[in-house]
């Protein structure tokens, strides 16, 4: 398949790299000569150019405000009735694309940054244009970039939230352990690798040990020990409130 992705901001790059990872052909649209040539792949600065390549698969990631008009423009250029159109925009909606390109197939998804890597955790909110062999390209491409949750579009928000969003927060309890750890007189690269390795050892287990995250916790936490010390430090500092807040309000509420 050929596959373009318009716009190399920085979820768009992520796209690229972990596509780049498969056998695809790839292309994209950009303004950025530079990110253009870092990535090693063909780059257009007109839809006119990038559309006379075919592709396939168009991936939109371009800012959110801004998905509809690019579609109606990617589809002004000539854009084949045949192309599948992913936009990967949180809060546009499945209607929004039949809007702007009413005879293509077309669907809205959120994925994440770690899809650069392979380790994505992508929310699908399929739309019903997405069928037979071009719903069987765009799981495999999509499960190609990592986890794929099919979800109703009503719980688009909420998941891509979760998958989309929360990374930045993960970063940010990395960013405040690594802190506490130098302070403790550790070196900042050997405290950031073994924060690295602590959250991907938990969340490993978490995948494969079908246990809870309260059930997790209950094996760390010995009677007496040090680490319930931590969670009731966590609790007085109003941890959780704050993790719930942060979710509702990147959820929109
Ligand atoms: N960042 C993330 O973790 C996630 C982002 N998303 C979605 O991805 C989209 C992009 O987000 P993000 O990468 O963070 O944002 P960036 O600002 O990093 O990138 C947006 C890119 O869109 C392109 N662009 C800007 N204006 C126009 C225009 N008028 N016409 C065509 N292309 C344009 C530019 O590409 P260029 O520089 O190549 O010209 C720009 O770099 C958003 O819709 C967001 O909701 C979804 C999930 C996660
Ligand atoms: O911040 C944003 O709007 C995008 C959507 C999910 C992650 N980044």
């Amino acid at each position: 398949m050929k596959i373009a992705v318009v716009g190399l901001g920085h979820m768009g790059t992520a796209m690229v790299q972990g596509l780049k990872r498969g056998s695809e052909t790839l292309l994209a649209y950009s303004s950025n000569e530079k990110k253009a040539v870092e990535l090693e792949i063909p780059t257009y600065q007109s839809y006119q150019d990038l559309l006379n390549e075919g592709p396939d698969v168009v991936i939109l990631t371009v800012p959110a405000k801004l998905v509809t008009k690019v579609l109606q423009d990617l589809v002004a250029a000539g854009l084949s009735e045949k192309a599948v159109v992913l936009s990967a925009a949180a809060s546009v909606s499945n209607a929004d694309l039949r809007a702007a390109a009413p005879q293509n197939p077309v669907t809205t998804f959120i994925p994440n940054i770690p899809v650069a890597v392979g380790a994505g955790s992508i929310a699908l909110a399929e739309d019903p244009t997405i069928t037979g062999v071009n719903e069987e390209n765009v799981h495999r491409l999509l499960e190609s970039l990592g986890d794929v949750l099919v979800v109703p579009e009503s719980q688009l928000a909420i998941a891509g939230t979760i998958g989309g969003c929360s990374p930045a927060f993960i970063d940010i309890l990395m960013d405040a352990m690594e802190d506490a750890a130098v302070a403790k007189g550790m070196d900042r690269g050997q405290a950031g690798a073994l924060i690295a390795s602590v959250v991907k050892g938990t969340a490993t287990l978490a995948q494969q040990s079908n246990l809870s995250a309260a059930d997790l916790k209950g094996q760390i936490t010995s009677p007496g020990g040090t680490t319930i010390k931590g969670v009731l430090a966590l609790d007085q500092h109003g941890f959780r409130p704050a993790i719930h807040a942060a979710i509702s309000a990147a959820a929109g509420d």
